[in-house]
């Protein structure tokens, strides 16, 4: 963890993510539409894809999943784009988006915790465990240019950014809606919605389980600016030439000193935290309600 300019102080052997790669494509690198040099070269993999611009030092990250939820190939796919872009000291930002319409992120992939072994279910937890601690603790300036539902798991991925550009169409919500499918938001999701929207705010929506519409997002502070559908990548690249106008070393340093404690806090507690949901999520009763709700969805459709 050196601290000085370029610093990289997100946890980089957290987890071998190499190791949870089966079977994914990463590493494809594609010219982009026009050609180009090396800055103009897109890379990804078939979950995320990244076109990098290496002129301005910002790469535009896009989540191409069904629904985007959140799968352990995508989860994997993440960490090893994010990494790579980390490691590459041509940029300085990520802009995440999604390539898959009207959704953002659907959350957690309910097909990785129902119906699975506990091993699975572990492994799945660890890797979301993974995404998180080195998105919040990333040293690049991440904007999320939120274009469409975003609830849960999917909220957590766009709170672990720096800034939230979210889209003004009123089926695009957001928030942690946990306790409506029965389970429990764990505390480091609590903490990063405290950290976010405050307390007594987060009191009420966690135990509510609140989705915001897009005002009122605004509103309570999930969300830093709301903006027309078509407008949704410039700002969030304006936003992102706003956080890097400010020297790398004095933003990362600041960063850290507002979010290392709350990493450090899953960090003592991973295990137990894995253990504790592995264990909730494979009792009887929460696979039976996760199940319906999955057969919910799949009927909602069509
Ligand atoms: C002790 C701690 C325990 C737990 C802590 C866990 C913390 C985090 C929890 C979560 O993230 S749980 C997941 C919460 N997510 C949701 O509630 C979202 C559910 N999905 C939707 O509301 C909608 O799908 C949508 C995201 C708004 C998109 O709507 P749209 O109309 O565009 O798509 P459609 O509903 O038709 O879905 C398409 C397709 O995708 C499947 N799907 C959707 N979401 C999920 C999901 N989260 N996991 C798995 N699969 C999902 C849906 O079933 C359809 O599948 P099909 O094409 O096979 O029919």
């Amino acid at each position: 963890m050196a601290l000085a300019s370029g610093v990289r102080f997100a946890p980089r052997a957290l987890l071998r993510p190499w190791a949870l790669l089966r079977g994914t494509t990463l590493g494809r690198t594609e010219p982009a539409a026009g050609g180009g040099g090396d800055g103009a070269r897109r890379f990804g993999s078939q979950r995320v894809l990244v076109e990098p611009d290496a002129a301005s030092g910002v790469a535009v990250m896009k989540l191409r999943n069904p629904s985007n939820a959140l799968s352990l190939e995508l989860l994997t796919e993440l960490v090893i784009s994010l990494e790579k872009l980390e490691n590459d000291k041509t940029f300085r930002g990520i802009i995440l988006t999604s390539d898959c319409p009207r959704v953002f992120c659907a959350g957690l992939d309910l097909t990785e915790i129902c119906g699975r072994n506990p091993a699975h279910c572990a492994e799945y937890w660890k890797a979301m465990q993974e995404l998180w601690l080195r998105m919040y603790l990333s040293s690049l300036v991440l904007v999320a240019a939120i274009n469409g539902a975003c609830p849960a798991g999917g909220c957590i991925i766009a709170l672990s950014c720096d800034c939230r550009v979210l889209a003004d169409n009123p089926k695009y919500r957001i928030g942690l809606n946990e306790t409506l499918l029965g389970i429990i938001a764990p505390f480091w999701l609590k903490d990063t919605y405290v950290n976010t929207i405050g307390h007594r705010a987060s009191e009420q929506a966690l135990q509510l389980g609140s989705l915001f519409p897009p005002a009122e997002a605004l509103q309570v502070g999930l969300v830093d600016q709301v903006v027309p559908e078509d407008q949704v990548q410039s700002t969030a690249l304006s936003e992102m030439a706003r956080w890097l106008a400010v020297p790398d070393h004095a933003r990362q340093l600041t960063k850290n000193m507002m979010r290392k404690a709350t990493a450090d806090r899953l960090l003592r507690q991973r295990d137990a935290d894995t253990q504790n949901f592995v264990s909730f999520v494979c009792r009887d009763s929460i696979q039976k309600s996760l199940q319906a709700y999955l057969e919910k969805l799949r009927q909602r459709k069509g």
